[in-house]
């Protein structure tokens, strides 16, 4: 078809006909003709570099290496965007469980263009995370935070570099020193804190349990907990702002919208804020730890001090000192800030699930309490050296872990080489996520793994016991805080928070329903209500939190004589 017949079928004819009879018009048409030529070879160009885009990256970007076959998965039915219909945004852990039982263990799902790989088996995330670690330890970008994973701002989302190697030490270093030290006397005071708190207004329930991981988070990385609530308010805008989910910012499900302006995606500007204040707020307390040093006033103990210290102790260095983090200060104000962020709202969601279940199980409840009112008395609270005589609690906290795991999707994994598993092709560039939702709900390990059941942890014919029962249950080593170079770091203190809070809950409250007054009838709180973050736990709830008997006066005392302390 010539160019003219094609200009013909979108002209009236007759126009055209008495056009081309103008002698003054020929320069004209041939111009335009060329136009028109350029303008389908553009177009046939467009569609050539599309179709190959479309071929090449939708449809062999996924096809492996001869000999592999890719992982299986459900079928996307959007081309492009992949799966993404029929995934639960509130509870996506549910989804993917779902997925993971009709796929033998390990599946794939494509979405916006990038390979997700997702596994359900304690065996195959061993066998990636830590046997092939060196291909599987980075972390993906989060599209709303653009730049997180690079330049040592964000430990746990930073990529796997030299800025993760300085600060994993670093992390290192300092949760070593505070755990071999008892935390510096630190827990138990704020537990009495607490419990004071809760004895002045029992309602008050989510608001304390969040102040007393992030009081004691700042006390570990500053030495002074006077800005205790700022720290908490950033991590509990900083955890939805990397979740994927209902929760967080669209951009992380739909990374497009990242390009659009602040005034149309205004959850640009609730990033650029928070991160903003965030900066402010690490940056200022660091220099308060750095100006008290130099005047005298500073604590005994902070993972500030540390650093300033190692800084100082390097400059003059005889040779028997140990050398510096290697990262500098505007580097250190971050170091700092994501681990007092990260140990505010992960050991709040478990503190406040432990209340959850103390309601719903009173039969447990009651075996914690003959517990610790048999081994702790009536005088002090819970220590962290009466650990080995707790076995029940330690099985109560353990079970609201695996019961309702704090990170569902865990935290994904960047793949940095293709790797070929079992015959599988997993390619560059793919994410990893181990699905803690299915590998704590196994049957085979979790009988029942639906149901709250701390027995499984302190009876032999159960297969998750483990002896002996002064050291197991214990979180160390168990699923939920991940595996390889990139396993939490924070185990050892979220042990340590939980035993003495919860147990001194039992020990000074008792933990019931609400009755409803017209009906009489108990209102019992529904587990199933979680915020969907990556990293979560209950949303609030209702609950009658009642002083034991004896225990007020008791309560009061305690705080007394700890108030000054507290700072
Ligand atoms: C119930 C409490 C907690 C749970 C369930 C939990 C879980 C996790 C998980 C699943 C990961 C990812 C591990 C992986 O990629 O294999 C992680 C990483 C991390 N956690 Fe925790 N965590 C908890 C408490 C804490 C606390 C108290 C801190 C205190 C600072 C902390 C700091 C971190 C950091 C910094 C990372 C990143 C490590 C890295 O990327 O190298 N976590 N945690």
């Amino acid at each position: 078809m010539s160019l003219y017949s094609q200009m013909g079928q979108h002209s009236n004819a007759s126009t055209v006909s008495q056009e081309l009879n103008r002698p003054s018009n020929i320069a004209t048409i041939s111009s335009n003709a060329s136009a028109i030529t350029t303008s389908i070879l553009v177009l046939i160009l467009l569609y050539q570099i599309g179709f190959r885009f479309v071929v090449r990256y939708l449809l062999l970007h996924d096809r492996p290496p001869k000999g592999l076959k890719l992982v299986p998965g459900p079928v996307s039915t959007i081309p492009f965007l992949g799966r993404l219909h029929g995934v639960n945004a509130i509870a996506p852990w549910k989804t993917m469980h779902e997925f993971s039982n009709q796929y033998n263990k390990i599946f794939r799902l494509t979405a916006y263009g990038q390979m997700h790989i997702w596994v359900r088996d304690s065996k195959i995330a061993k066998d990636l995370l830590v046997k092939r670690a060196a291909k599987y330890s980075s972390r993906p970008a989060i599209a709303a935070i653009p730049g997180a994973e690079k330049g040592g701002q964000y430990l746990a989302l930073n990529e796997l570099d030299d800025h993760w190697r300085m600060q994993r030490r670093f992390a290192h270093t300092v949760f070593t020193a505070s755990h071999r030290n008892n935390y510096h006397g630190i827990i138990q005071p704020e537990a009495k804190r607490m419990l004071y708190n809760l004895l002045e207004d029992p309602t008050d329930h989510f608001k304390q349990t969040d102040l007393f991981t992030a009081r004691i988070s700042a006390r570990l990385c500053y030495g002074n907990a006077s800005e205790a609530s700022r720290h908490s308010r950033n991590a509990h805008e900083f955890i939805p702002q990397i979740s994927p989910t209902a929760s967080g910012p669209l951009m992380n499900i739909f990374p497009f919208l990242i390009h659009l302006p602040e005034w149309i995606n205004t959850s640009k500007r609730w990033v650029r804020e928070r991160r903003e204040s965030e900066r402010g707020l690490w940056v200022s307390e660091l220099e308060r730890v750095k100006r008290s040093l130099a005047d005298g006033t500073a604590a005994p103990y902070s993972h500030a001090r540390t650093y300033f210290e190692r800084l100082e102790a390097s400059k003059n260095n005889t040779g028997d000192t140990p050398a510096d983090f290697g990262f500098p200060e505007s580097e250190a104000a971050h170091a700092i800030g994501m681990l007092g962020t990260m140990a505010v709202f992960t050991i709040g969601g478990p503190l406040y699930t432990f209340s959850l279940v103390m309601t719903l199980h009173p039969e447990w409840q009651d075996r914690v309490k003959e517990e610790v009112d048999r081994v702790v008395g009536s005088d002090r609270i819970v220590d962290l050296s009466d650990s080995p005589d707790l076995p029940v609690l330690r099985a109560c906290i353990k079970e609201c872990l695996r019961w309702k795991p704090p990170v569902p999707l865990g935290v994904p994994r960047l793949v940095t080489e293709d790797d070929d598993y079992e015959g599988y092709h997993i390619p560059k560039g793919s994410v990893v996520h181990i699905i803690e939702q299915a590998l704590s709900h196994d049957p085979e390990i979790y009988p029942e793994p639906t149901k709250y059941n701390p027995a499984r942890w302190l009876e032999p014919e159960y297969p998750s016991y483990q002896e002996p029962l002064t050291v197991h249950p214990r979180l160390m080593g168990f699923s939920g805080f991940g595996s390889g170079r990139r396993v939490c770091p924070g185990i050892e203190l979220t042990e340590a928070e939980l035993l003495v809070a919860c147990g001194s809950l039992v020990q000074n409250f008792e933990m019931l329903p609400n009755v409803d007054p017209k009906t009489g009838e108990k209102v019992v709180p529904d587990p199933e209500n979680r915020n969907s973050n990556v990293i979560g736990g209950p949303t609030h709830f209702d609950f009658n939190l009642q002083v034991r008997e004896g225990r007020a006066e008791k309560i009061r005392t305690m705080y007394e004589e700890v108030k000054d302390q507290l700072g």
